[in-house]
């Protein structure tokens, strides 16, 4: 890529994405005060302890940011000075909205994109969802899908508000298969099972869909199908998980909850 790749924000998500792209070879240039600089090194990036370095580093720049929500405006506003409009500025801070972004970038008029990547990330599995700014170029739309389809799969959307539902879906909804994890373990502790048996049980379990969901060979209702039996367990457990109160309504209200926070979130980062 011409210009140069900077992370604001190396914290969880911010690892993950930096891994992939200088396993692609990328080079990158790290801003955190937290930084764990051999770590780092480790990788091949080059942590910016002055935003006045910014001057010497080849431009155009493509900024991801992955601080806090409520420290995106600041990180962003500090780099200002030295963003121009051949630019890219990609947030993945949840529930920051795209205006909000522009206001603190104030006078500079780089491209923006807000993301939602998922921490999958850090095993090349990620789920990212993006809305760009209208009028963005090809070559920026290209750019900002590089960034994330080194560490998985890749989807624009037509309009912001979408970007909350993907929140509550793809960005948190791997907490929401662990938590399944977790209560199929306790399950078989219930059951009988010696704990670290039934921990081992649910965690292959969970890989063990991911790999035959990530194979795209059949949709998720296949699958399920696929291991269920005709008056079979497999049955008799969807029985109470489909019933009333059962999986899909809890999942509906979940969902409906966590989108509803990114949408909280929006005014108090405003
Ligand atoms: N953790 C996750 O699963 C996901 C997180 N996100 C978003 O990613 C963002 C970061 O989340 P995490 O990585 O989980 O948080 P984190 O707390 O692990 O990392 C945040 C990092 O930002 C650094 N930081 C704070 N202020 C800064 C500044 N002004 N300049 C430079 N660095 C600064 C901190 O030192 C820290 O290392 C959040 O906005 C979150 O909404 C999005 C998708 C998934
Ligand atoms: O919980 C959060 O706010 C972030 C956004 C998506 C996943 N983690």
């Amino acid at each position: 890529m011409p210009g140069s790749r900077v992370l604001i924000g190396c914290g969880r998500m911010g690892q993950a994405l930096l891994a992939g792209w200088t396993a692609r070879g990328e080079t990158a240039f790290v801003i955190d005060p937290s930084a764990d600089r051999a770590a780092l090194a480790a990788l091949g990036a080059v942590v910016i302890d002055r935003l006045d370095d910014l001057a010497a580093v080849p431009k155009p720049l493509c900024v991801l940011v992955a601080v806090k929500p409520a420290d995106a405006q600041a990180a962003i506003a500090g780099l200002a000075p030295w963003l121009g409009p051949g630019d890219l500025v990609v947030s993945v801070a949840a529930g920051v909205p795209i205006a909000a972004l522009r206001r603190a970038l104030g006078a500079a008029q780089p491209g923006v994109v807000r993301a939602m990547p998922n921490i999958a990330a850090s095993a090349g599995a990620a789920m990212t969802a993006a809305v760009a700014e209208p009028g963005l170029d090809a070559g920026r739309r290209g750019l900002c899908e590089s960034l994330f389809t080194c560490v998985g799969e890749f989807v624009w959307l037509a309009d912001e508000p979408l970007l909350d539902a993907a929140t509550a879906i793809s960005g948190s909804g791997l907490a929401y298969v662990f938590s399944l994890g977790e209560q199929l373990a306790q399950a078989g502790v219930a059951l009988g099972l010696a704990d670290d048996v039934a921990a081992r049980l649910a965690r292959v379990t969970l890989s063990g869909a991911g790999a035959l969901a990530a194979r795209g060979e059949a949709s998720l209702a296949e699958l399920r199908a696929q291991v269920t039996s005709p008056s079979g367990t497999t049955a008799a457990a969807l029985a109470v998980l489909d019933g009333p109160g059962g999986l899909g309504e809890l999942i509906a209200r979940a969902t409906t909850a966590a989108a509803r926070r990114a949408a909280e979130m929006t005014p108090k980062v405003q």
